[in-house]
């Protein structure tokens, strides 16, 4: 009897032990089974496109280790082994890379919402016009689009010459003095420009070792960080990092030092607004320009139901300009001093543009902007061989038929920015810089997508015209006092990094010398 029951207690717990084996393992198989049911359309689709080897659950992730420099490589890498698409598996997520124009416009104009990695940076631009999601973007940017106009952009001007005469003064420190990289002068001089047509607020990054800068910096790298580091994905690790403690610091002094200002601003709109009356189509007050920052538009404009934006949008929108304002614009004008150096003849050519247009001494006049046709062009050429956003990501909400293939809905696509503006069928010998590619019978015989520094469509970035004229004044003001050279030999002799904008591996190297003429 005791044999019995202890072969029958056995039997029996071996059998429950089993039976949940089994179950678990059913359950498991019905789960993948439906999963691969419910995406057999993306994986349909993704037999039918080239890509590197997948394994399973992983993906492709593997080819994205190392660092910035070797994550940067093997996107590269890939972008050149498989001309104009191919697609690669990021866990389970599918991802084709495209590289043909013809792609990109149809594809950018079509898929509005960005791809979910972006929303690592909510942490700190919240629902801004970079991050948010389609619905709220469509109404927010009708509405702020009206902002970046050539008038208001035009009283921003004075600001752009302090700040860039600053800049001349905090170089005289480098002058003569060998190489160095230039990018932290840069940056502080951009994110002084950007805070003050933002907000309205001098944040004095280049005069003192100001708090704001260094949050601005740091919080940058971190969201490339968590973009990057597969394991910062998951809210729930990264929260146990000390890195999520650093992170939430540095949010609560930029958005206290931004709410402050936002909360100061409406409120003091709101005191006046029985004054104010409004022009007829609902937009800004009729008192005479004096200098307003984009905040204070912010704060005047209304929707068609006359609603503005809460001050909680106010803030996304002044933090989205000053994180999507100042590196992009810095790293440029950076790239565009190494070009300089490199190339001493077109640093000539630039400088006598300068000096006709302007004169010697005095600031820049919003009229001057335009007629600096060839440095624009320079500008456009450094653009073009290093486009600050490398690659941009956009997810797919419904199939799109780009002719030569179907994209369907539930993959992201990523646009092969830097490799479309390096590709020798449409820019032939496409190391040489050559500023002239962007006269306007050559830009005529290009299509309009095989250039796309500012993306495309009605997505692209609200700050082109901005940025090209802070771009523009501090080449003017700095190019008249210094010479720029750099002790790169060629435009392929710097190698490039992923970071959240595209970064030189070994700095922007230049050194600086006052001119003598
Ligand atoms: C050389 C300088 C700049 C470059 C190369 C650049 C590039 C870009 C690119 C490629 C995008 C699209 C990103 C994507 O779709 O994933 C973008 C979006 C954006 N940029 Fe810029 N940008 C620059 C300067 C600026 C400036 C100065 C501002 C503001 C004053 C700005 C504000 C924005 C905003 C708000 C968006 C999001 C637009 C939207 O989704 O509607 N950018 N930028």
């Amino acid at each position: 009897m005791g044999e019995f029951s202890r072969i029958s207690s056995k039997h029996y717990s071996w059998t429950v032990l089993e039976l949940l084996l089994v179950a678990f393992t059913c359950t498991f198989l019905i789960w993948c089974a439906q999963c691969l049911w419910r995406r057999r359309k993306l994986y349909k689709s993704a037999s039918q496109v080239p890509g590197p080897f997948a394994l399973p659950f992983i993906g492709c992730a593997l080819y994205f280790l190392g660092s910035p420099y070797d994550i940067f490589s093997s996107i590269m890498m890939m972008f050149n082994k498989y001309p104009r698409i191919f697609k690669v598996w990021f866990g389970p997520r599918l991802f084709y890379a495209i590289s043909d124009p013809k792609y990109f416009e149809i594809l950018l104009p079509t898929c509005l919402r960005k791809e979910p990695l972006y929303d690592k940076a909510r942490m700190i631009v919240g629902d801004g016009l970079f991050t948010a999601l389609v619905p709220k973007w469509k109404k927010n940017r009708k509405m702020i689009a009206p902002t970046f106009n050539q008038k208001i952009l035009d009283n921003f001007v004075e600001i752009f010459n302090e700040q860039a005469e600053m800049l001349v003064q905090q170089l005289q420190k480098y002058c003569g003095k060998g190489e160095f990289d230039v990018f932290h002068v840069i940056s502080k001089c951009t994110l002084d420009t950007i805070c003050e047509s933002a907000m309205g607020v001098k944040v004095n990054a280049q005069t003192k070792n100001a708090e704001y800068t260094k949050w601005a910096d740091r919080i940058m790298e971190i969201i490339f960080l968590r973009i990057f580091v597969f394991w910062y994905h998951y809210d729930n690790i990264f929260h146990m990092t000390n890195l999520s403690k650093e992170c939430q610091e540095i949010i609560r002094n930029m958005k206290g030092f931004s709410g402050k200002v936002v909360r100061e601003k409406k409120k003091a709109f709101e005191d006046k607004l029985k004054d104010i009356e409004y022009s007829n189509n609902g937009y800004f007050d009729n008192e005479p320009m004096k200098r307003k920052a984009f905040l204070d538009y912010l704060i005047e404009i209304r929707n068609d139901e006359k609603k503005g934006l809460s001050e909680e949008e106010l803030e996304d929108e002044v933090n989205t300009f000053i994180i999507a304002g100042s590196d992009t614009t810095a790293s440029t004008i950076c790239f565009a001093f190494t070009m300089l150096g490199l190339h001493q003849d077109l640093q000539e050519k630039v400088y006598n543009e300068i000096t006709e247009i302007i004169g010697h001494d005095r600031p820049v006049d919003p009229s001057d902007l335009p007629k600096l046709k060839y440095t624009e062009r320079f500008i456009k050429e450094t653009l073009r061989l290093f486009p600050i956003a490398g690659i941009i990501v956009r997810a797919v909400d419904e199939d799109v038929d780009i002719g030569d293939y179907i994209i369907p809905s539930g993959c992201s696509v990523v646009f092969g920015i830097l490799r479309i503006q390096t590709d020798e069928k449409y820019w032939p010998n496409p190391f040489k810089f050559d500023p002239d590619r962007f006269l306007p019978d050559e830009t005529a015989k290009r299509h309009p997508c095989t250039f796309v520094p500012f993306s495309y469509g009605p997505r692209n970035c609200i700050g082109p015209r901005y940025a090209m004229m802070v771009m523009k004044t501090i080449l003017s003001h700095v190019l008249r006092r210094y010479k720029i050279h750099t002790s790169y030999q060629s435009v392929k002799d710097i190698s490039l990094k992923a970071n959240l904008v595209l970064r030189p591996k070994d700095g922007y190297k230049v050194f600086i010398e006052l001119r003598k003429d």
